[in-house]
């Protein structure tokens, strides 16, 4: 059974400056990604990315403006196991907002497009970050 995921590529603009929100976990290889998380039964995708967003990061859709029609997936596996994750694009409406972490993370950062793919390590995630900065460029510039 594929396994799926939902959260938000969150990106800030500050001191004229585009910049993702990356978050590194507290188990396993301590990777980096955005805020995201396992959908649970009955839940809608826009309802776990929600969910998982405040969890993580303690952000809730009222700091966010988020792009309902500018989504990103990603198909892995893990344990052998696919895995899907979907991402939508979401702009932290207030950049000074402090990032609340629960346990399941270890540090944050807010990223330039680079260092953030630097992070990131994955081509998938790289690629879901590329696509993201093109769209900002494109229209929200
Ligand atoms: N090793 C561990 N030890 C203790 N508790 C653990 C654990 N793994 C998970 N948990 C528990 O599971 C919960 C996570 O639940 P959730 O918070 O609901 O779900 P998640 O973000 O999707 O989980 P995870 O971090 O496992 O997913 P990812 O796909 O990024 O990462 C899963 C794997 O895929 C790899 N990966 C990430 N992105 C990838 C990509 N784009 N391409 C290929 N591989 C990727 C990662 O490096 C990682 O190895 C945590 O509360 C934690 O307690």
């Amino acid at each position: 059974m594929t396994k799926r995921a939902c959260g938000f590529v969150i990106f800030r603009r500050i001191r004229g400056m585009i910049e993702y929100l990356l978050m590194q976990v507290s188990y396993g290889e301590h990777h980096w990604t955005p805020p995201k998380g396992h959908v649970d039964p009955g839940e809608s995708d826009m309802e776990t990315a929600l969910r998982e967003t405040e969890e993580e990061a303690g952000l809730s859709a009222s700091d966010l403006n988020i792009f309902e029609n500018v989504k990103h997936e990603l198909n892995y596996h893990v344990n052998g196991k696919p895995k899907i994750v979907v991402y939508w694009l979401a702009e932290l409406l207030d950049p000074k907002k402090p990032i609340r972490m629960s346990h399941e993370h270890q540090a944050f950062k807010w990223l330039s497009l680079e260092e953030a793919c630097a992070v990131a390590k994955y081509q998938d995630m790289q690629n879901a970050l590329k696509y993201f900065n093109d769209y900002i460029l494109k229209n929200l510039s």
